[in-house]
């Protein structure tokens, strides 16, 4: 099933999108502008003048010359293609930490967005997203340009990934169902969420709380609030109300209200929340998927574990074996996590079609 929210296209950006070869898009090419400006975004990207022997997130070296990578681009439900890396040199960078609101029109969320349906999950087309976006101007993030120049899916320290949905979602998604995961209640944060299907899983499961964190700032305002707003118990249906009937911003707040939205690098998003409230009540559960292709994040990943995860917590990770290019996967991690003897790793799901991929359970080793 796929909606269409006021929506219209440069000629040219249509062959922009074309070259991304992403999924079918509808759409309409005898109109020939884009309706609406979008909003900038506040990412903060210090490339080249951040100190990095101080932080410890550039603390691991890297595994042999992988000292960044690029995903080629697929498409997005290509989500189910495997993994197509090459070596690319980038300076990296760090994005600071900031907090979304929801935006008080949310009207303005879902503009020139066409919604669509996978795995029962309604979402936004993420390449029309992208086309939507690449005749915008933004001054201090512009990943999706930067993104399909480059015909890459991570260009790391810049954009990681969060503008498609990857396979492993869906291996988590697969195993919550079948493992019967219970959210009711639960505190969760879905880390480097990208599309957010995971903590919206979560959230649809009765969960007390959830917080989505991406790399990029325009991923959660372009792609994971959208997404939540229109898997909210009013969100879609509400918006193509005629305007009296539509849900308004307070409305959908207070549905959203258990949910909180952030970008920014892991060590700086673990100060901000922990900074964020005076008694910070930790995660019952961390979902996380394809985050661990990159050696050189472990120790910042493993720390937002460690500072963020409620002593009787659980991660659920999934993850390709080997992110080849890059030097990541999965038996590179847990070694990295049982070196550090904090947490317990234990396989949950293998699955075995191609390239291998793996669902993993984190514990401490010592809970409360
Ligand atoms: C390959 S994408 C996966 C997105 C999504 N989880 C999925 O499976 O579709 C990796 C995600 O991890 C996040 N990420 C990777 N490295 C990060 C870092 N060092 N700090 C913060 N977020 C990071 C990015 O935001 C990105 O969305």
């Amino acid at each position: 099933m796929t909606f269409h929210f006021n929506f219209t296209i440069e000629e040219h950006l249509e062959d922009e999108l074309a070259s991304l070869g992403d999924e079918d898009l509808t759409l309409d090419s005898s109109k020939n502008s884009v309706s609406k400006s979008q909003k900038g975004n506040g990412r903060k990207c210090s490339t080249g003048q951040f100190d990095l022997s101080q932080n410890h997130f550039y603390d691991h070296k890297p595994v042999g010359n992988a000292t960044s990578s690029l995903f080629r681009d697929s498409p997005l439900n290509a989500a189910h293609s495997s993994t197509n890396l090459q070596q690319h040199r980038k300076q990296p960078c760090v994005s600071v930490a900031k907090e979304h609101a929801l935006p008080q029109d949310l009207k303005k969320l879902l503009e020139n967005k066409v919604v669509e349906t996978l795995s029962g999950l309604p979402h936004v087309s993420v390449s029309i997203m992208k086309m939507a976006l690449l005749g915008k101007n933004f001054p201090e993030e512009n990943i999706v340009s930067q993104s399909v120049s480059s015909h890459s899916d991570l260009i790391t320290g810049v954009y990681e990934g969060g503008l498609k949905i990857w396979e492993c979602t869906f291996d988590l998604l697969a195993y919550f169902t079948k493992a019967n995961v219970n959210f009711a209640g639960k505190k969760v944060l879905d880390l480097g969420c990208g599309s957010g299907l995971l903590g919206i899983i979560a959230f649809k499961g009765g969960a007390k709380e959830v917080h989505f964190q991406d790399y990029n700032s325009l991923v959660i305002d372009e792609v994971t609030l959208p997404n939540v707003v229109v898997n909210s118990p009013s969100g879609e249906d509400g918006m193509k109300e005629p305007a009296p009937k539509r849900v308004t911003g307070l409305k959908l707040a207070q549905e959203l209200g258990q949910c909180r939205f952030f970008s920014g690098e892991w060590s700086e998003f673990c100060d901000l929340v922990l900074n964020s409230e005076k008694h910070f009540i930790k995660y019952d559960l961390i979902l996380t998927s394809e985050t661990i292709y990159n050696p050189d994040y472990y120790s910042s990943l493993h720390q937002t574990f460690h500072r963020l995860l409620d002593t009787n917590g659980r991660v659920l990770l999934a993850s390709k074996a080997h992110y080849f290019g890059v030097g990541g996967g999965v038996h590179l991690f847990r070694k990295f996590v049982e070196e550090r003897n904090v947490f317990e790793t234990r396989a949950l799901e293998i699955i075995d079609d191609g390239l291998q991929r793996i669902v993993v359970e984190l514990t401490f080793k010592h809970p409360g």
